[in-house]
C-alpha cells in the first residue's frame, strides 16, 4: 500500500502515525506547507515529506485528504490532472459532502468519506466510513486501512455528521471527564500526577469492561452501587445536578454547529 497524506496536521499526524505501525504500508508521502514541525516522521524509511502535493498523488495508490475543509476544494482541482482510476481518495474533512467530491473529480472515481479521531495515533480510532457508488468496490481496502489503527463501522453519508459529534468531538468530550475527575480526585488529597493516573486508569477499565462482558452500563453501574452506599450517592448527585443531561445536551449543541458550519 503506497499512501500519500495530503495535510499532515493534527489529525494527519495521528493517521500517519497509525499507519506507520501497519506491514502492508511500503511508503508514506506526508504533505504540509512547512515541514518543520513533522520532521521527525522521516526517521522512518518509508516516510517522504514534501510540500508538492501533486508528488505524493504521483507516488501513491491512496490519498487521504487531511486538509482543513476550505483547502480541499483547491487541492483537489489542483492534483485533479494526476488522478488514475485506480487511485482511492479518502477525505476525513468534516462537512464536504461524496457528491461536492464526485462533482470535482467525477462519479467514476473511488470516493471514500471517513470520520477518524485522534486515537488513530495510538490504534484505537473510531472510525466511521461511508462510500460513493464507486468507492463500495474498495469498501474493504479503506476497513483495513481504518482498522490499522483502530475499529472502524461503515454508515450513511447522513450520520457522518453525527459520528462526528460522538467519536471525532468525542474525544475531547471524554477527556474532560477525565479532566473534571482529576480535579475531584485532587480535592480529595491526591498528587495532581496520582489523580490523573487514578482518573485515566478507571476510565479506561470502564470502557474495558463494557467492551469486553457486551454488557450495558447499567448492569455494571448495578454491580458497583451498594445499597446506601456512596456510589449512589455520588451518581444521584451528579444526576440531579444535571450530568446525563448536560451530556446530551453538549452533544446536541455540537451538531447544531456541525449543520451550521455544513450551510456556510
Ligand atoms: N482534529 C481532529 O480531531 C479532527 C479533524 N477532522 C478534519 O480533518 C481535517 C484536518 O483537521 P486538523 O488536522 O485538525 O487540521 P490542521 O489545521 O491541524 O491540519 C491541516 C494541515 O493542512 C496543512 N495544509 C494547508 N494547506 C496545505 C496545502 N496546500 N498542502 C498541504 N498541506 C496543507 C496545514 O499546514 C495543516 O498542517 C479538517 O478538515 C477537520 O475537519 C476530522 C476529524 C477529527
Ligand atoms: O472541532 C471541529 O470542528 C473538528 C471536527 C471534529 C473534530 N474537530
Amino acid at each position: 500500500m503506497k499512501v500519500a497524506i495530503i495535510g499532515a496536521g493534527s489529525l494527519g499526524q495521528s493517521i500517519a502515525k497509525g499507519l506507520l505501525s501497519s506491514d502492508a504500508l511500503k511508503t508514506l508521502y506526508l504533505t504540509k506547507r512547512n515541514l518543520d514541525s513533522i520532521k521527525g516522521f522521516d526517521a522512518d524509511k518509508r516516510v517522504t515529506l514534501t510540500s508538492d502535493n501533486t508528488l505524493a498523488v504521483q507516488n501513491a495508490n491512496v490519498i487521504i485528504f487531511a486538509i482543513q475543509p476550505r483547502h480541499f476544494e483547491g487541492i483537489l482541482k489542483l492534483v485533479k490532472p494526476n488522478l488514475k482510476p485506480n487511485h482511492v481518495l479518502i477525505s476525513v474533512i468534516t462537512g464536504f459532502a461524496i457528491s461536492r467530491i464526485e462533482d470535482i473529480v467525477g462519479k467514476n472515481s473511488y470516493v471514500i468519506r471517513s470520520m477518524p479521531n485522534t486515537a488513530a495515533s495510538v490504534g484505537q480510532s473510531m472510525t466511521c466510513i461511508s462510500t460513493n457508488e464507486k468507492g463500495k468496490e474498495q469498501e474493504e481496502l479503506a476497513k483495513t486501512i481504518f482498522n490499522s489503527m483502530g475499529t472502524s463501522m461503515v454508515i450513511p453519508e447522513e450520520q457522518l455528521q453525527a459520528a462526528t459529534v460522538i467519536c471525532a468531538s468525542g474525544i475531547a468530550f471524554w477527556m474532560r471527564l477525565i479532566r473534571a475527575t482529576t480535579q475531584g480526585a485532587v480535592q480529595l488529597g491526591f498528587e495532581a500526577h496520582e489523580a490523573h493516573q487514578l482518573a485515566m486508569q478507571t476510565c479506561f477499565g470502564a470502557a474495558t469492561l463494557l467492551k469486553e462482558s457486551g454488557k450495558h452500563p447499567e448492569e455494571e453501574i448495578d454491580r458497583v452501587t451498594t445499597p446506601s452506599g456512596c456510589t449512589i450517592e455520588g451518581l444521584n448527585e451528579m444526576e440531579h445536578q444535571g450530568l446525563s443531561s448536560s451530556l446530551i445536551k453538549g452533544i446536541n449543541a455540537s451538531f447544531e454547529k456541525i449543520n451550521q458550519i455544513k450551510k456556510n
